[in-house]
């Protein structure tokens, strides 16, 4: 599996929590490639919000999920990585972390026009988060940013990430990670596409 160890990660951020925009964590081709094969079938409902968005597990409590069969080898391969203790590693070292004895735990998710996630800090279980983008190509009117935010208000925004394949954001949980994703906007013809990896403290 080629992943790239030292991915290209803008500066850490520290204020009001921990988050980075990290570039290159996955390897070009590689990333190019799951963006290709990205499953559509399988998947869930989730979210509490007027328009749900779709999730599939990857990996369940550090296990590769049986449903990763039937994807492609990339995906499989993927799956197998995110599992893996080198992989805890390197999510570890983008947030500084570390992750010896925590929960990994890796889904798709499929967020459709009309979609968005409220401002939120993640559940306290969750210690840090990795959110990986798949999509090839992303304009900024179609919305769908990833919000970094100062407080729980959608406005007051630190940054916006666009979902583009080759970013990723990451960030440790806290009672300040204040972040949430904007609108798909209505009409676009794609869907928003990630891999949500994180790490929990065990339960
Ligand atoms: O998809 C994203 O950019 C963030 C998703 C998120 O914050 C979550 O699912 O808790
Ligand atoms: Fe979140």
């Amino acid at each position: 599996m080629t992943t790239t160890a030292g991915a290209r990660s803008a500066a850490v951020h520290h204020e009001p929590f921990t988050w980075a925009v990290v570039t290159g964590f996955l390897d070009d081709e590689l990333a190019h490639r799951l963006a290709a094969e990205f499953p559509t079938e399988g998947f869930r409902v989730a979210g509490t919000s007027a328009k749900l968005f779709s999730v599939r597990s990857l990996v369940v409590a550090g296990t590769v999920h049986s449903s990763t069969a039937t994807l492609s080898p990339a995906w499989r391969d993927l799956a197998s990585w995110l599992a893996s203790p080198e992989h805890r590693r390197a999510f570890g070292d983008l947030v500084g972390l570390d992750l010896t004895g925590l929960r990994i735990d890796a889904s798709l998710c499929r967020y459709p026009p009309g979609c968005s996630l409220a401002p939120h800090t993640d559940r306290p279980v969750r210690r840090a988060t990795h959110v990986l983008y798949l999509n090839p190509l992303w304009r900024p009117e179609w919305g769908g940013e990833f919000r970094v935010l100062r407080s729980d208000d959608v406005d007051d925004v630190i940054e916006r990430v666009l979902p583009t394949l080759g970013t990723s954001v990451a960030m440790v949980r806290s009672d300040r990670s204040w972040h949430a994703v904007g609108e798909v906007a209505a009409g676009v013809a794609v869907e928003r596409r990630s891999v949500l990896v994180h790490a929990s403290w065990p339960e």
